[in-house]
């Protein structure tokens, strides 16, 4: 029994040292142990458990070679992974990323994440990341699909409907999850639900496309309700142009919002009078069937900059959405966000705000709603489809719109319940981080040590 409770800052020694070099994944373990080691002071059984340095230690991780030949008959070599960190409550769950910049300690920082994340929304789903540093940018529709059936080619073996279940993320739409679902079909002669994000004609759910990005909204929505403010009329920066960012936007402008920013690894786009609904289409068009650059929104629209290389975060705001990547918003952002008069930060993207920057929103006391809860409605509604698959059935839209609206209620609430403060501010990190923690940990004190 160790009984002693190691100090905060002894426990992260012990992450950094287990995990040298792995700043992305020591960063997130970071921002949930502080919010945890308060809160379980008084709760020895946790400490007796080791549960949290449990749960900072993935199940294990697979890691393997992808071979797949280009256009030119090159013989390319990329290395993907899967990293299952926990399945107390659940079959890992948690996407697939295709980027450059993958490496072990970001897919564990997400998979990490993802844990705490699926456990608030309520569904049974462990949490789980994977993916490789392949760029899809630029490579034929024929060479994305040699790479998704190599990569699966081995994944196969480690996932399953009962066991994990992978879905998209960075760099993995619906185009990679066909090619990736094809293949695992082809190899185990079963057609199975093992994968979320698929079309809706072979078993996707209606609004998973949507989910994540209109589940930030609904998040944004409840946290100014309690202020007594509402998204009608407020201006809004949002970063990215992919799958969350445009699914934001539309929602936000649905509900009254100005969405004056987009952008990408090129740029950002500044429109002062907001986007319109219909430019929203032409850009959704652009980014998703086209796969352009959203410096081609300004050379189409009359009133749209271009800003090379800049960010959206000095632009003139009420709200602001990081929806691209990790560690997009830092201390001096965060400094400029609070100076220009933001009132809330939703985290569409997972871990864009530094744990430094974090800590300048709340001095600042902003709305500050972290991925884990803000961005779950994706992961939510993957949920929703492996329950359509499980029962074969597929359930109606607004059925599915009426979930989505609950679960990021449900989420709201439990955030407030466990981050409400003494001089009533509510800190929705700790509160998120507190509620999707308890119910993993009583889960694996349930079952002893292993
Ligand atoms: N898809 C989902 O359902 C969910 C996604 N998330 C998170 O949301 C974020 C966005 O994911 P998603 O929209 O699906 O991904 P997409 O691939 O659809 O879009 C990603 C967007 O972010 C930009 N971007 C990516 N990496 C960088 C970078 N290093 N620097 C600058 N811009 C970058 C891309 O620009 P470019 O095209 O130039 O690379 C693109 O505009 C990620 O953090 C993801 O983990 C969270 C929950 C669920
Ligand atoms: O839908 C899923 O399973 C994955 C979603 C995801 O990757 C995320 O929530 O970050």
């Amino acid at each position: 029994m160790s009984a002693e409770c190691p100090d905060f800052q002894t426990f992260m020694e012990g992450v950094k040292k287990r995990n040298p070099g792995q700043d992305e994944f020591v960063q997130a373990v970071h921002e949930v142990s502080r919010d945890i080691f308060d809160w379980i002071q008084d709760k020895r059984e946790y400490h007796e458990a080791e549960i949290l340095r449990r749960i900072a230690e993935p199940d294990r991780i697979v890691s393997f070679r992808v071979c797949w030949e280009d256009d030119d008959h090159n013989i390319r070599v990329e290395r993907g992974w899967r990293v299952q960190n926990n399945n107390a409550i659940g079959p890992y769950k948690g996407g697939l990323r295709f980027h450059p910049s993958v490496t072990e300690s970001v897919l564990k920082f997400l998979a990490f994440e993802q844990t705490f994340k699926n456990s608030l929304t309520g569904l049974p789903m462990g949490g789980g990341k994977g993916g490789a540093n392949f760029n899809p940018k630029g490579k034929s529709d024929a060479e994305v699909m040699r790479f998704c059936q190599s990569f699966m080619t081995e994944l196969y073996r480690h996932i399953g409907p009962d066991v994990d279940v992978p879905a998209g993320d960075i760099g993995v739409g619906s185009r990679e999850i066909g090619y990736l679902f094809g293949q695992y079909k082809r190899i185990t002669n079963r057609w199975e639900g093992v994968l979320t994000g698929k079309a809706n004609e072979y078993g996707g759910s209606p609004m998973r496309v949507e989910a994540t990005g209109y589940g930030a909204v609904h998040f944004l929505d409840h946290m100014l309700k309690r202020r007594d403010e509402e998204i009608e009329g407020k201006r809004i920066v949002i970063s990215g142009s992919g799958n969350v960012a445009l699914h934001a936007a539309e929602k936000a402008i649905a509900l009254g919002g100005k969405v004056v920013s987009l952008s990408d690894s090129d740029g950002v786009i500044h429109v002062k009078d907001g986007i319109g609904a219909e430019q929203l289409e032409w850009i959704k068009q652009l980014k998703i069937e086209e796969r352009g650059r959203i410096s081609e929104v300004a050379d189409k629209y009359d009133g749209v900059e271009f800003h090379e290389d800049g960010e959206p975060w000095g632009i003139d705001a009420d709200i602001a959405m990081p929806c691209a990547t990790q560690n997009e918003i830092g201390p001096d952002e965060a400094k400029t966000l609070v100076d220009n008069g933001v009132m809330a930060v939703v985290e569409g993207a997972n871990m864009p705000t530094t744990n430094d920057a974090v800590e300048v929103l709340r001095d600042a006391k902003l709305l500050f709603a972290p991925g884990k809860a803000a961005n779950a409605g994706g992961v939510a509604v993957s949920g929703l489809e492996m329950s359509q698959n499980a029962e074969r059935v597929s359930w109606q839209r607004e059925k599915l719109e009426d979930m989505l609206a609950d679960l990021m209620e449900d989420i709201h609430g439990k955030c407030v319940e466990h981050g409400e403060c003494s001089d009533g501010y509510i800190d929705y990190a700790k509160g998120a981080n507190i509620a999707g923690f308890r119910k993993v940990a009583d889960a694996m004190l349930a079952f002893g040590v292993m």
